[in-house]
């Protein structure tokens, strides 16, 4: 058997379109034009909405092809068959940007992921409407942004948030227990970039206080939720959740104390996925090639 030629670059090809004969011939033959070699392929075929969902992770031999020639050969493709689809380098890392309120144990989550190599993402900035975590940030060497909000600054605030974005080149920001509403226009500007962690298993107890309600409801589980932010509170699309098992004996501050460790982990899994260009948005809803 003749050797298999070493490993090219790798690339993440995600695409959704109407359900048609054809899609995944198609794919195929435009990565094997390309000196394409799949790695990993997966996809569903979502039959009420009548929509196929599919991502390809695959390797380039030939040196001499670019992102940009990749992309330009898929353009092809995707006008014939109504595809919307995105096309990534799997090496470059998520440049990701960190919003965080008081409480830090997401925030501090993620820090040490990147910091063993388990998220391949890059953190530009820090950024809080409070100044707690500012050592934290320090000490892993990350700029911190102080950026406080009242309901006389949000309008400032959420434009300081966006200049960060754009001079940073930021791709994905993470709402790690951020405790700030977003403007319907912030939402618009990050749509299908922007990560929050609620701590509540929804849709249940949205909105503050989770715990709270979720305790005067006598509960046998609380959870956390990783969604795409929307315009409406905690409705965006879910990525990721999880429970933990509660009782009577726990008061709203056991709950606290008992969902943290869920709430890392949740929100980790989510952000790893969204990085690994793993999620897919189908509506309200998200396809999740995990
Ligand atoms: N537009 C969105 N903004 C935010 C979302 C979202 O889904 N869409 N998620 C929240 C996080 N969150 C729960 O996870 C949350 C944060 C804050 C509040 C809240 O009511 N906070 C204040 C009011 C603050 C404000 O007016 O900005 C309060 O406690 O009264 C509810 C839920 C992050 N943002």
């Amino acid at each position: 058997m003749s050797p298999r030629p070493l490993p090219g670059r790798e690339f993440v090809l995600t695409l959704s379109c109407p359900d048609q004969a054809g899609l995944v011939h198609a794919v195929a033959t435009y990565l094997v034009h390309h000196s394409g070699n799949i790695l990993e392929s997966r996809q569903f075929d979502d039959r009420l909405q009548d929509r196929f969902f599919m991502r390809v992770h695959f390797d380039v031999s030939d040196p001499g092809i670019s992102l940009e020639d990749l992309r330009t050969g898929f353009g092809a493709v995707a006008q014939a068959y109504g595809i919307d689809w995105r096309l990534h380098d799997a090496s470059t890392p998520t440049r990701t940007l960190i919003m965080v309120s008081r409480f830090g144990h997401c925030l501090n989550d993620l820090l040490f992921r990147r910091s063993t190599g388990a998220l391949n993402i890059e953190i530009p900035a820090i950024v809080s409407n409070h100044r707690d975590f500012e050592p934290l940030a320090r000490s892993y060497g990350i700029p911190f942004h102080h950026v406080p909000v009242t309901k006389d600054t949000k309008a400032e605030a959420e434009a300081r948030l966006l200049e960060l974005v754009r001079e940073l080149d930021v791709d994905l920001v993470v709402l790690a227990r951020y405790m700030q509403i977003l403007s319907d226009d912030l939402c618009k500007q990050l749509d299908g970039r922007a990560i929050n962690i609620h701590h509540s298993f929804l849709p249940s107890f949205k909105g503050a206080g989770p715990y709270v309600q979720a305790h005067r409801r006598g509960v046998k589980l609380v959870g956390a939720t990783a969604h795409y932010v929307t315009s409406d509170l905690d409705e965006g699309p879910i990525i990721e959740q999880d429970v933990v098992r509660v009782d009577h004996s726990r008061d709203p501050d056991d709950l606290v104390t008992m969902g943290r460790d869920v709430e890392a982990q949740v929100l980790a899994r989510a952000v790893g996925w969204h990085c690994e260009s793993r999620v897919l948005v189908n509506g309200s809803c998200t396809v999740v090639f995990r």
